[in-house]
């Protein structure tokens, strides 16, 4: 379990993170989204003791991070995979790690296993990792320890297509097995197959946070009928808000299981039923962050 509360950090004139408090919890994969420069990354450099907080605090498995015994050991973190000692071979970073951990050799060779870099490449030097190699790298290093909780930042980032599928499954097993996940994206669509529970951050604050149903069900559903008279009626029986588009459907403040149960209800056929926006989260996190969009400035 994360418990973030009211962390708050300030350089100089700018407040960078703003009051912000979220939880994470163990079984499921909490995703941190917001746009570049949101507070992501000062976020989870304040939650693991690299960064000082300006006001609040955080804890992790109910300790501060500075607190933990053997921190590699409770929670695996990757904050910056760029950040890694280019002269050393993949293997030797990971066998440093462990010996400081005092974790078994042989685990070294089973996480460059787990993360695709055994044989040759754990043995290449780092300076020559792509950043693709160098994120699957900080996952094994973050995994080392056998840690119950993963702060991840950004660890799809440099990562192709298949790399983005396979750390999918590794974090969805790593919940599975009751671990928590927090993991940080400025691109949602990365993020919505692989959360559970979601938490968007524009300009240093909280702008949403809760379940992707429940999320997803803030934006309102689409719903047409041949018959918009019939429809009309049953959504206001219903006392259900709604908005009629350009091309005849309405667009309502409900989900689309109670639309589904009005419809049923008062028999009205239904040839269009689903989340309002079409384009999913991507949609949800623009509508959300539209005050704090930097584009908005130069339009
Ligand atoms: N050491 C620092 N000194 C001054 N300002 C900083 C410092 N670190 C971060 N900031 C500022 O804090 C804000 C949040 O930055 P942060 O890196 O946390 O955002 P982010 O959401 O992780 O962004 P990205 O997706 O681009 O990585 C930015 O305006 C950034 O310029």
């Amino acid at each position: 379990m994360i418990i973030v509360e009211q962390l708050s950090k300030r350089y100089g004139a700018h407040v960078s993170v703003d009051n912000v408090s979220f939880r994470a919890e163990p079984g499921s994969v909490t995703g941190f989204l917001g746009p570049n420069g949101a507070g992501k990354s000062t976020t989870m450099r304040m939650m693991t003791g690299l960064t000082p907080a300006s006001a609040g605090h955080s804890t992790i498995l109910g300790v501060p991070y500075a607190e933990l015994p053997n921190p590699g050991r409770h929670v695996g973190v990757l904050l910056d995979a760029s950040a890694q000692h280019n002269g050393r071979t993949g293997r030797e970073v990971l066998r440093l790690d462990a010996m400081t951990m005092g974790l078994p050799r042989g685990r070294v060779d089973e996480m460059l296993e787990t993360v695709g870099l055994s044989g040759a490449e754990g043995d290449r030097r780092v300076g020559n990792y792509s950043l693709g190699m160098r994120q699957r790298l900080g996952i094994a290093h973050a995994l080392l320890g056998d840690p119950q909780v993963l702060i991840l930042d950004e660890p799809a980032n440099g990562l192709d297509p298949a790399g983005i599928h396979w750390m999918r499954g590794l974090l969805r097993t790593f919940a599975e097995r009751g671990g928590t996940v927090l993991l940080s994206s400025h691109l949602l669509h990365e993020i919505e197959l692989i959360a559970d529970h979601l938490v968007l951050i524009g300009r240093g604050k909280i702008v949403a946070d809760g379940t992707k149903a429940e999320l997803l069900s803030t934006v309102g559903t689409l719903v047409r009928s041949p018959d918009r008279n019939a429809l009309t009626r049953c959504l206001d029986t219903a006392g259900i808000t709604y908005q009629a588009t350009d091309d005849g459907a309405y667009v309502v403040d409900a989900t689309s299981e109670q639309v589904a149960g009005i419809a049923t209800r008062d028999r009205v056929v239904v040839t269009e039923l689903r989340n309002a926006d079409g384009a999913g989260l991507e949609d949800m996190f623009l509508q959300l962050t539209a005050d704090d969009a930097r584009e908005q400035v130069s339009a």
